[in-house]
């Protein structure tokens, strides 16, 4: 069976995801408008940046409705994703989506390092995995319900909560889709129960 995947695509790297999947087995869609999350099976909410994106998402009323899909089906966020589907953002007052157990700090690796790749080793999906970081959040804290899936110098980059996954790297921005790979059989499984 096929299963429907989403890419948000409001603003940022979205293409690349879309792109990332297209070597698994699934049906992929650009997702700008509400009525298009409609039978979709789940959603990769893209890097970019996190305030645009969130600012682009109450403007096209998606806000709400994301927060309805993610009641019962997958979202995958990366970076700019990451900081939006976490419960507490570093310095700032309210979430956004809030929907995993995380507390996230914006731009964590400082500006020296804007950008850098590490090799990372990700639970149960890859132990060589190219991590691509730009101006990247991490995680600083994570709920009893949440599994830490990959750390960088003592940092936690990749978790996983139920039928949420996150990452604070663009493992789009590479040719190894093994990370999408497990979103798409994180999908599946939701199908299939
Ligand atoms: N590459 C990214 O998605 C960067 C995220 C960005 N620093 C933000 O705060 O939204």
């Amino acid at each position: 069976m096929t299963v429907k995947i989403g890419v948000l695509g409001l603003q940022g790297a979205f293409r690349e995801h879309a792109k990332a999947l297209e070597a698994t087995d699934t049906e992929i869609s650009i997702v700008k408008r509400v009525h298009e999350l409609d039978g979709l099976d789940g959603l990769v909410i893209p890097g970019g940046e996190s305030t645009t994106m969130r600012r682009l998402m109450d403007k096209y009323e998606l806000f709400e409705a994301i927060k309805d899909f993610a009641k019962d089906k997958p979202v995958f966020g990366t970076c700019a994703g990451l900081i939006l589907m976490a419960k507490k953002i570093d310095g700032q007052k309210g979430p956004h989506l809030g929907l995993m157990d995380i507390n996230v700090k914006r731009n964590a690796f400082g500006r020296q390092v804007d950008s850098f790749e590490a090799e990372l080793h990700i639970k149960g999906v890859a132990d060589n995995f190219a991590g691509v970081f730009i101006r990247a959040p991490y995680i600083t804290e994570v709920g009893e319900e949440v599994e830490v899936l990959a750390t960088y110098d003592n940092k936690i980059v990749a978790a996983q909560q139920g039928h949420f996954l996150t990452a604070a790297f663009h493992p789009e921005l590479t040719d190894d889709n093994r990370f999408h790979q497990h979103f798409v059989e994180m999908v599946k499984g939701r199908v299939f129960v």
